[in-house]
């Protein structure tokens, strides 16, 4: 019975709420889901400043996770904020979606198209490609230029922004496959997928399956060099519910 958490690093719980939905759309009968946000910390991660608020939340998420009895972790926000911090803690594995999302990518296509949010992350986006050498796969990445919490607004619009931007992709970019770059976009990638004929992906229910597929195969975070747990040294003032 694996556990999956699922850790939505904004504090938006309706955005919690989609994210969680789509997790649990997916995953194996078996597996159990826990979709959680960090109690304190910013409602929407829309720029560097942000990530690094949400960094300590999900790792506070993943010391809970582990009390829990997570076998494994996804970080559902397009930035991957805390990512390697979150894998020093961890046993289990940690997958950001972002990651989680253009390795899929690259498996059923030669290039992919992402499409964000707000066009001052879209350099957020850069540095994970080149982080994870998928530069060369990257055709090009687009913004509907709405705030993350218009995802959560019910008007629609950003849905409707984000379904025109994949059409426009697919026909100006080449590419073969879409990345959506933002959790609270996990919805909608099936309907997208059918609509424009080509694979959409969502990075919250690619890093479930490949959380889940580590877990089967017995493969947890590397404990060996950088990833080994944090060296034990005294955390001083609020950071000491993080030792
Ligand atoms: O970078 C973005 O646009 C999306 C990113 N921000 C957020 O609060 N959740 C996310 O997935």
């Amino acid at each position: 019975q694996p556990i999956i958490q699922v850790i939505n690093p904004n504090t938006s719980v309706a955005m919690t709420h989609t994210i969680g939905e789509a997790a649990r759309s997916v995953a194996a009968p078996g597996t159990k889901i826990l979709a959680v946000c960090p109690e304190q910390g910013v409602e929407s991660i829309e720029g560097h400043f942000d990530e690094a608020i949400a960094a300590i939340g999900v790792l506070e998420q993943i010391k809970r996770g582990k009390e829990q009895g997570a076998n494994g972790h996804v970080i559902a926000c397009f930035g991957d904020p805390g990512l390697l911090a979150a894998r020093e803690l961890a046993s289990g594995p940690v997958i950001g979606i972002a990651e989680a999302a253009m390795h899929m990518a690259t498996l059923v296509a030669t290039r992919f198209s992402i499409v964000t949010t707000l066009p001052r992350t879209v350099i957020i986006a850069r540095h994970l490609l080149r982080q994870y050498g998928f530069e060369h796969h990257c055709a090009a990445l687009h913004a509907i230029d709405l705030p993350v919490l218009a995802l959560e607004d019910g008007t629609g619009l950003a849905q409707q922004l984000v379904r025109e931007r994949c059409i426009q992709a697919k026909k100006e970019d080449n590419s073969g496959a879409i990345v959506l770059g933002c959790g609270g976009m996990a919805n909608l990638a099936k309907e997208l997928t059918e609509e424009i004929g080509i694979p959409v992906i969502d990075g919250v229910t690619a890093a479930v399956k490949m959380v889940e597929s580590l877990i089967a195969l017995g493969i947890g975070t590397s404990k060996f060099g950088d990833l080994a747990y944090p060296n034990p040294k005294p955390l001083s003032g609020s950071f000491a519910r993080l030792s």
